[in-house]
């Protein structure tokens, strides 16, 4: 649906050049939930505003089912616009207008709907957000929550096909930050609308995102299914935003080695989850597994663990554990 080719952007400040895009290549698919992460100054603003082009690139293509957006004058991108929502970060709502007002703002100004007909669209979109209890209060009498809800009603008004968030839930509380995730994946769901988010949350990519591009100084670092992404990070800033979130286990811990002890990391995805794994593992050998740190959640739907745990007991004992593991699904890596 979205294929970026080489974009580049450069911006000149004062005497000084700061890249902020450099060669973005990316394929985005119709239906997807595809997450932009990097630290501050990566360019995801950049990036994402390139989509429906606040930015415009120097070089390179955005193509939107297949027509380059990159050089549209000024009618077309009106109707751009209009395929292509977008939910702020600070919700950009106007405040003197009441939350149904604010919804029926992008549907006005097209000029092309009777008063009915955006009425009856209204009422839609406040069900879809499940603020029909709120249609008639203004922005201030709103949590950041419902206000986000209401951005999220108003970029939806024209049906676009392609909606971009701007970290929407960075200035919102873990509890609603959820909320507003459930609510993303569920209109992602119900309308098969592909949606392009940037965040500096590992949490947001792990919880709605099918597939995730990390940006580091402006270029792509890696990118991948989110699960990959997560379980097998390539490139150091993935890495650290992994820690940073507590998602990853860098290793460090209370722990006190023993001299018989092998420290293994493991990783597993699926089903196998579920399953009682350590005790697979060391069953029949006097071998004994110490759980030193560990995650076991999900990845937007897929189940994973991932294990720091210290095999202890004599040689033979250590080596079967090791031969039942090379033969299993589970990924392991000896660190010590
Ligand atoms: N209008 C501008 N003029 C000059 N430099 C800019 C401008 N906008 C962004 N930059 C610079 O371009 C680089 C990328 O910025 P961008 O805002 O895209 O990053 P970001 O990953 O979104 O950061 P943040 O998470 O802090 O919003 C940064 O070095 C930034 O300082």
């Amino acid at each position: 649906m979205i294929r970026i080719e080489q974009l580049h952007k450069t911006y000149r400040a004062g005497q000084r050049d700061i890249i902020a895009l450099r060669d973005i290549n990316l394929d985005i698919a119709q239906g997807e939930v595809f997450g932009i992460i990097g630290r501050s100054g990566a360019g995801k603003s950049t990036l994402i505003r390139t989509l429906n082009v606040l930015e415009r690139p120097d070089s390179g293509r955005v193509l939107i089912d297949g027509e380059d957006i990159t050089g549209l004058g000024h009618e077309a991108l009106l109707g751009l616009r209009q395929r292509v929502g977008m939910v702020f970060q600070h919700f950009n709502l106007l405040n003197a207008k009441t939350v149904a007002q604010n919804i029926d703002w992008p549907l006005k100004i097209t000029g092309r709907y009777s008063r009915e007909e955006r009425a009856a669209r209204v009422d839609e979109l406040l069900q879809l957000v499940g603020l029909d209890a709120h249609r008639d209060q203004y922005p201030s009498q709103l949590s950041g929550g419902q206000k986000q809800r209401v951005g999220i009603a108003r970029a939806l008004a024209n049906h676009p096909r392609l909606l971009l968030c701007d970290e929407a839930t960075s200035a919102l509380d873990p509890e609603t930050t959820q909320s507003i995730l459930r609510l993303l994946l569920e209109i992602n769901r119900k309308l098969g609308l592909t949606i392009v988010l940037i965040t500096h949350e590992m949490e947001v990519i792990r919880s709605i995102c099918d597939r995730v591009a990390v940006l580091d100084g402006g270029a792509v670092a890696e990118q991948g299914r989110v699960v990959d992404i997560f379980l097998r990070p390539q490139h150091a800033v993935t890495r650290s935003l992994l820690t940073q979130s507590h998602a990853w286990d860098a290793g460090e811990s209370l722990y006190q080695r023993r001299p018989d002890g092998k420290l293994v990391r493991l990783t597993y995805a699926g089903d196998i989850a579920a399953q009682p794994i350590l005790s697979q593992l060391t069953a029949a050998t006097s071998a004994l597994a110490t759980i030193v740190r560990g995650t076991v959640s999900r990845i937007k739907d897929t189940p994973y663990g991932q294990l720091l745990v210290e095999f202890s007991g004599d040689a033979d004992a250590l080596a079967q554990v090791l031969d039942r593991l090379q033969t299993s699904d589970i990924e392991h890596e000896v660190l010590a």
